[in-house]
C-alpha cells in the first residue's frame, strides 16, 4: 500500500517526502521495523519513539509518522499528526483492509471475569458450528491453534494483523477481552465492535488510571463506540450486568440495543436457584426464551455472572437456549482460575488468578464453603501496579482465611520487601500476628502452605493463575504455580508421579 493512500485515514498536520512510496509493513517499536517499513513514532511512559526515528530507519524503514515538530532528511517520507497512537491504529486499520468489519467481534470488558467469559463465548460460538478466534491474557487462538501472547488486548498494529490472519484461516467470530489500557491508549481504535459485554468494574489499575472514574471512562469507550446497525452483521448489543453500579451509566451512554443480566436486580436475562459446589455451580437462567437449567463446570457465584453474560451473548445471537447451555456445560475449566491441583495428597489446593480485592474475596469466599478444616491463603500483589490495592488485599485474607502467607508476586522494578509492607499494613490492621506469616520467597511460599495443610483443609495460591513466569527487576524467570504446587508435594509427601 502507497504512504499517500494510507494517510487518508488519519488527520495530517504536515508532510514531506515521498508520499508514492510502497509500504511493506508498520512497525511502533524500531526494532520491530524491516526494509519497506512505517515506523509510527509515538511518546510512551517509559520513553520517546521520536528517539528512535534513526534505528527504525536503519533497518530499512521509509516512512514515519511522528506527533512532535521534527525536521526529517528528504529521503524519507513522514507526516506529523496530533496523536501517534491513535494515528498507529487506524493506519494499521487501514493497512490490514479493516478485518475487524469482516468478522463478528464481541468485546469483553470489566475488572475481572473477562477471560473466563470470553472462553465461555468463543465456547458458545463454537458449539453453534462456528468457526472462532479468541483474544486475551493467556493465549490467543485461531480455531484450535495457540499463540503466546504479550498483553490482554495487543497493541493496535499486532491487532490488526491478528484480525487479518484471523480472517484467512476462515475465523468467523472473535471473542476478545479488551483492557481498560487498551481502551485508553487505542490499541482498539480503528477495530469495530458487533456485541460489547460488561462484567464488573471495581478496584485495580489506580497506577495508571487517576480514578475510578477515569477507569470507567475507559471501559465506557467500548461501549460509546458501538456505533450503526452493524451492518452485514446485524444489530449491535451491549450486554451488560445489571447488579453493577456502573450499569445504569453505561446503559445510557451504549449504542446499540442493551440486554442486561444479572441475579439481584431487575435484567433480561436472570440466574434463579443458583446452587454452589467445590467442583461446579448449577442455575436457571429465565429469559424471553423461557427457563433453562444449566450446570456449570465453574465454581463460585462470580462465574454464574460470567456464564450469563455468554449466555446473553448467544441469545443475541439467536442460538437456542439448549445450543447455548451445551456449550456452556462443555467447559471444564479456565487455565488457572480455580484450577485444582490434585497429587492425590488429602486437602484441597487451588490455583487462582485474583490479583484484585474484589477476585479475592470471591475466591476465599467460594473456597470457604467447602473447606472443612482450614483455609490457608498464599498471595502477593504485582510491582509497578496499583499500591492502593495491597492493604485491602491484606485485610481481606486476613478477614477471609484461618492463614495467610505473604509473598511476592512479579515485584518488577520495586523491591519486593516494599511491597510486602504494603499489604502488611491491611492484614495487621485486621487479624493478631499468629494469623499470617511472611515468606518473601513464592516457591518456599508455596512449600510451607503445603507443609503445614493437614486432611480437610484448602490452600490458595492467589495471583499467577496460568501465568508460566515470575517478573524481578526486567527478567522473566521460569515460575508456575500449578508445577511448584506438584512438585512441593511430592517432595513433602513422597507422592508417586502422576
Ligand atoms: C502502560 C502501558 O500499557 N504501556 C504500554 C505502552 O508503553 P509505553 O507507551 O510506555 O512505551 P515506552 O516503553 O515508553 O516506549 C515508547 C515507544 O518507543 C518505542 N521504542 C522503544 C525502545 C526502542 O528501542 N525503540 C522503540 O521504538 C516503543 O516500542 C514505544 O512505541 O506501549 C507499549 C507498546 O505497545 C506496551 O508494551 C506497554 O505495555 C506495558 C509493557 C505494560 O505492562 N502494559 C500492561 C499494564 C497492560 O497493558 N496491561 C493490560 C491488561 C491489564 C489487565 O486487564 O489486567 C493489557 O491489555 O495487557
Ligand atoms: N465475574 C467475576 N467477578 C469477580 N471476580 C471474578 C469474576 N470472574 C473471575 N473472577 C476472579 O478474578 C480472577 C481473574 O478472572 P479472569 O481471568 O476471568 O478475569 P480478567 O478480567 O480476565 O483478569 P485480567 O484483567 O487480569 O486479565 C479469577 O481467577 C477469579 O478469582
Ligand atoms: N494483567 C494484570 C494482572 C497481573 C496479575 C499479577 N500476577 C501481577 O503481576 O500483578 C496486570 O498486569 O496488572
Ligand atoms: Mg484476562
Amino acid at each position: 500500500m502507497l504512504f499517500g493512500e494510507i494517510l487518508q485515514s488519519v488527520e495530517v498536520l504536515s508532510a514531506g517526502g515521498n508520499s508514492e512510496i510502497q509500504l511493506t509493513g508498520i512497525a511502533y517499536d524500531s526494532r520491530q521495523a524491516n526494509p519497506g517499513f512505517l515506523f509510527v513514532a509515538v511518546e510512551g511512559f517509559q520513553t520517546d519513539g521520536h528517539d528512535y526515528i534513526l534505528d527504525a530507519v536503519n533497518n530499512g524503514a521509509v516512512a514515519v509518522i511522528l506527533q512532535k515538530d521534527m525536521i526529517l532528511p528528504d529521503y524519507i517520507a513522514w507526516a506529523r499528526v496530533p496523536d501517534s497512537r491513535k494515528a498507529l491504529a487506524l493506519l494499521s486499520a487501514r493497512f490490514y483492509n479493516y478485518p475487524s468489519r469482516r468478522l463478528k467481534m464481541i468485546g469483553v470488558t470489566g475488572t475481572n471475569g473477562k477471560t473466563t467469559t470470553a472462553h465461555l463465548i468463543e465456547s458458545v460460538y463454537r458449539a453453534a458450528g462456528h468457526r472462532t478466534g479468541l483474544i486475551g491474557t493467556c493465549y490467543n487462538l485461531i480455531g484450535e491453534e495457540i499463540f503466546e501472547v504479550k498483553h490482554t488486548t495487543p497493541e493496535s498494529t499486532d491487532l490488526q494483523s491478528l484480525l487479518s490472519a484471523m480472517l484467512k484461516a476462515g475465523v468467523e467470530v472473535v471473542a476478545m477481552e479488551v483492557s481498560s489500557h487498551a481502551l485508553n491508549l487505542h490499541r482498539v481504535d480503528g477495530c469495530e465492535f458487533d456485541i460489547a459485554v460488561f462484567t464488573n468494574l471495581t478496584q485495580d489499575h489506580l497506577d495508571f488510571h487517576e480514578n475510578m472514574e477515569d477507569y470507567l471512562a475507559a471501559k465506557s469507550i467500548l461501549f460509546s463506540g458501538l456505533q450503526g446497525d452493524g451492518g452485514k452483521n446485524g444489530a449491535k448489543y451491549a450486554i451488560i450486568n445489571a447488579d453493577d453500579e456502573a450499569a445504569a451509566r453505561l446503559t445510557r451512554l451504549s449504542g446499540g440495543q442493551v440486554i442486561t443480566y444479572g441475579m439481584v436486580k431487575k435484567a433480561d436475562i436472570i440466574a434463579e436457584n443458583i446452587t454452589v459446589r467445590a467442583d461446579g455451580a448449577s442455575f436457571t437462567v429465565a429469559s424471553r426464551q423461557g427457563k433453562v437449567t444449566i450446570n456449570l463446570n465453574l465454581t463460585g457465584k462470580f462465574n454464574v455472572y460470567n456464564a450469563l453474560a455468554a449466555y446473553s451473548v448467544g441469545m443475541v445471537s439467536g442460538f437456542s437456549p439448549q445450543v447455548i447451555k451445551h456449550a456452556l456445560e462443555g467447559v471444564k475449566g479456565v487455565p488457572g482460575r480455580f484450577e485444582l491441583v490434585d497429587e492425590g495428597q488429602d486437602f484441597a489446593v487451588i490455583v487462582d488468578y485474583a490479583h484484585t480485592p474484589d477476585g479475592l474475596r470471591n475466591i476465599l469466599n467460594t473456597a470457604r464453603e467447602f473447606t472443612a478444616g482450614k483455609l490457608i491463603n498464599v498471595f502477593g500483589c504485582g510491582g509497578d501496579r496499583d499500591r492502593t490495592k495491597r492493604p485491602l488485599m491484606g485485610e481481606i485474607s486476613g478477614r477471609l482465611s484461618d492463614f495467610t502467607i505473604v509473598t511476592s508476586d512479579n515485584p518488577r522494578r520495586e523491591d519486593a520487601d516494599r511491597i510486602i509492607l504494603d499489604i502488611l499494613v491491611g492484614i495487621s490492621r485486621v487479624v493478631e500476628r499468629d494469623y499470617y506469616t511472611i515468606i518473601s520467597d513464592r516457591r518456599a511460599a508455596i512449600k510451607a502452605a503445603l507443609a503445614q495443610a493437614a486432611s480437610g483443609d484448602v490452600v490458595i495460591i492467589a495471583g499467577k493463575g496460568h501465568e508460566t513466569y515470575q517478573i524481578i527487576g526486567d527478567v522473566r524467570y521460569a515460575f508456575d504455580d500449578r508445577e511448584e504446587v506438584r512438585q512441593a508435594l511430592r517432595e513433602l509427601f513422597s507422592l508417586p508421579v502422576t
